[in-house]
């Protein structure tokens, strides 16, 4: 299909954005500029796939942004928007399309929400500020419904860096415990051995993840003492394993359409490193001490895009499977790790716990962490630039 030319970004009508980190994880905000979109948030975002698919690639992919970059655009026009349920809506890009959920932007945007004026977010002074806990509460209308959002906030209306953001997830479920997942020959990696299945969880927590531990993916050493690319290669054929099983597909879809239920993402877990020191004197790793427990992995998501942050929608999913199985109680908190957390002393995991039940077997989860600015952008398109509106991945050009 002929895509559109955009018009722009020009040196004299460029893309302004905010980037942030959550736990290492980038968010790029984009709130200009943005291509006509409409309709219903779901609608904008087939409209944004469909026809406008360079604006992603532009913004996420290089010489602006790199494999593992990851972008919200805000859409302060959505049907929940008009209605008054929700505040602000967003859709959420990667290095392969849109997702439905995402728990680090979400944390970034909690603050960022905060900190703008009317011109970029028309109804913040809707917002209500709670004296007591001298937090800012709002809804965030995302692909995969509402999330309410906490944003520490100071006596300036500013938000405050040094307490968490938090989120309440939308229903989050167990699809699939301790599942036995028959591996074809074809998908077979090297480190199954013998094997011809492996044993995984798959849970809901506003996208499916497939949880897999490092041993059970072949790796008996753990997480700690295996290359990025063996996770790599296994994690991405035990996906296509899934993928491609029609048997497993109700697993990751339940009553949703194919672009609302899919396997967003593999978690690699693992269960023996165990609990990390914290930061003396940091903010953040105080508010992780009441933590009872703490969980490390690493996950691979969309096209095999890395998340440095612990992976918020999966944290809501892995609580749902820990509370379903008995092993975390209602209101008890977790600390979640990613393999980048827990090496680099600097950042704080998130903390997961059940917020209350949501019927049908399902929890609302509430996922804490801390988002921090790193840089604001001001991106153009030269009109002799070949590149043209678009971006490329190295790892994607056969060199
Ligand atoms: O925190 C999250 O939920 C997101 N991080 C990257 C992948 C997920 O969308």
């Amino acid at each position: 299909m002929e895509q559109p030319h955009l018009a722009g970004p020009s040196p004299i009508n460029p893309i302004t954005c905010v980037d942030m980190h959550t736990a290492g994880e980038p968010t790029r905000i984009i709130w200009n500029n943005i291509p006509p979109l409409a309709g219903t948030l779901l609608e904008q975002r087939a409209q944004a796939k469909s026809r406008f698919d360079e604006f992603r690639r532009l913004l996420m992919l290089e010489p602006r942004g790199h494999y593992d970059m990851y972008g919200a655009i805000l859409r302060p026009e959505t049907e929940l928007v008009v209605s008054g349920q929700a505040d602000m809506g967003v859709l959420f890009m990667h290095n392969e399309g849109f997702s439905t959920m995402c728990g680090h932007g979400t944390i970034a945007l909690g603050r960022f929400l905060v900190d703008v004026d009317e011109k970029i977010f028309p109804r913040r002074k809707h917002l209500s500020y709670d004296p007591d806990s001298r937090t800012t509460a709002l809804n965030l209308h995302v692909p995969c419904g509402i999330v309410r959002v906490t944003v520490p906030t100071l006596s300036s209306g500013k938000s405050d860096a040094e307490r968490p953001v938090s989120f309440v997830s939308v229903p989050s479920f167990a699809t699939a415990t301790s599942l036995t997942v028959s591996v074809p020959e074809k998908y077979r990696w090297a480190e199954l051995g013998g094997r011809s299945s492996v044993t995984v969880d798959i849970a809901y927590g506003g996208a499916y993840y497939c949880m897999v531990s490092a041993e059970e993916l072949g790796f008996p050493g753990g997480l700690g003492e295996v290359a990025l690319q063996d996770m790599d290669r296994a994690s991405k054929l035990l996906k296509e394993t899934v993928v491609a099983n029609p048997e497993l597909q109700y697993l990751t879809r339940d009553s949703r359409t194919a672009e609302e239920g899919f396997l967003y993402g593999v978690m690699i877990t693992d269960s023996r490193l165990g609990h990390v020191s914290a930061v003396e004197g940091s903010a953040a790793s105080r508010a992780q001490l009441d933590a009872g427990s703490e969980e490390t992995g690493l996950c691979f998501f969309a096209n095999q895009q890395i998340d440095r942050s612990p992976t918020g929608s999966c944290v809501a999913a892995r609580v749902a499977l820990a509370y379903a199985a008995g092993s975390l109680a209602k209101g008890e908190k977790r600390v979640y790790n990613s393999l980048v957390t827990r090496a680099h002393r600097g950042l704080a995991g998130f903390v997961g716990s059940v917020f209350d039940d949501a019927g049908s077997g399902g929890v609302r989860v509430c996922v804490e962490g801390y988002a921090y600015y790193t840089g604001y952008h001001t991106f153009v398109v030269e009109k002799e630039d070949g590149l043209g509106v678009d971006g490329f991945s190295v790892r994607d050009i056969a060199l």
